[in-house]
């Protein structure tokens, strides 16, 4: 398990006793756990164990059924969420009629812009410059799947949520997810990622939280 940053800073994500139920029927939890700077966490779990919904709580787009959230040491708000996560979700959060260039000052004007980097950066840094210009829904899934990740590297949010990253993307990608969350977590920042087990991640070993159909246990 990765030790904190500054062991005086509060963490970046810190969930206790966070359950979710759909109809009375419970989805996941009561899972406790924290993530500090530095941290990339690898959220495990078959179809269905609710590894999607956890992100979704987590994110402020569903209400937990118990249990709270603390960022920063400071209560989930929307003004806390905007500026200090980033969810990268199955639907990427990018406008198909918009071109990449627009995308990304679309999401800076909503979470703000990390120093020392423009939106030609992140998208050379992405391997998609020359389509700049391009419609998103002239591009292919994983082009797509680029874009958003050329999003993460330009808001200043130091906590990812990353649902099935490497999903739609190619070995060069996967290697690309990878150097991004290997450089987001040198610079402070922590990422929680989902997956179905068969994980990409190759950095060191991620500390794991394990979701089960069963018995919705936290590991
Ligand atoms: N909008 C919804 N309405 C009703 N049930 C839902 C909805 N979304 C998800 N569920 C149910 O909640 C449970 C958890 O779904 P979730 O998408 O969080 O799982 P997951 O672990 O992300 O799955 P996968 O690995 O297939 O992406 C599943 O049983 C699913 O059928």
């Amino acid at each position: 398990m990765n030790s904190p940053i500054d062991s005086e800073a509060p963490a970046l994500l810190q969930a206790r006793g966070l359950a979710y139920l759909r109809n009375d029927e419970p989805i996941f939890g009561p899972l406790s756990f924290q993530l500090y700077g530095g941290d990339v966490v690898l959220m495990e779990g078959d179809n269905g164990s609710g590894k999607t919904t956890l992100l979704k709580v987590l994110s402020g787009l569903l209400e937990p059924s118990s249990g709270e959230i603390l960022l920063n040491g400071e209560p989930l708000t929307l003004a806390r969420l905007s500026h200090q996560v980033a969810l990268l979700g199955h639907l990427l959060g990018i406008k198909a009629e918009l071109s990449p260039l627009q995308n990304l000052r679309f999401a800076i004007g909503i979470g703000g812009l990390r120093a020392g980097i423009t939106p030609h950066h992140a998208l050379k840094s992405v391997g998609l410059e020359g389509y700049e210009d391009v419609p998103l829904r002239q591009l292919s899934a994983g082009q797509k799947k680029r874009v958003a990740l050329a999003r993460l590297l330009l808001v200043p949010a130091a906590l990812w949520l990353l649902d099935e990253p490497y999903a739609n993307l190619d070995r060069e990608g996967i290697g690309l997810v990878n150097r991004l969350l290997e450089l987001h977590a040198l610079r402070g920042g922590a990422a929680l990622i989902t997956s179905h087990g068969a994980y990409a991640y190759t950095s060191g070993t991620p500390r794991r939280i394990a979701l089960r159909n069963t018995d919705m246990a936290a590991a």
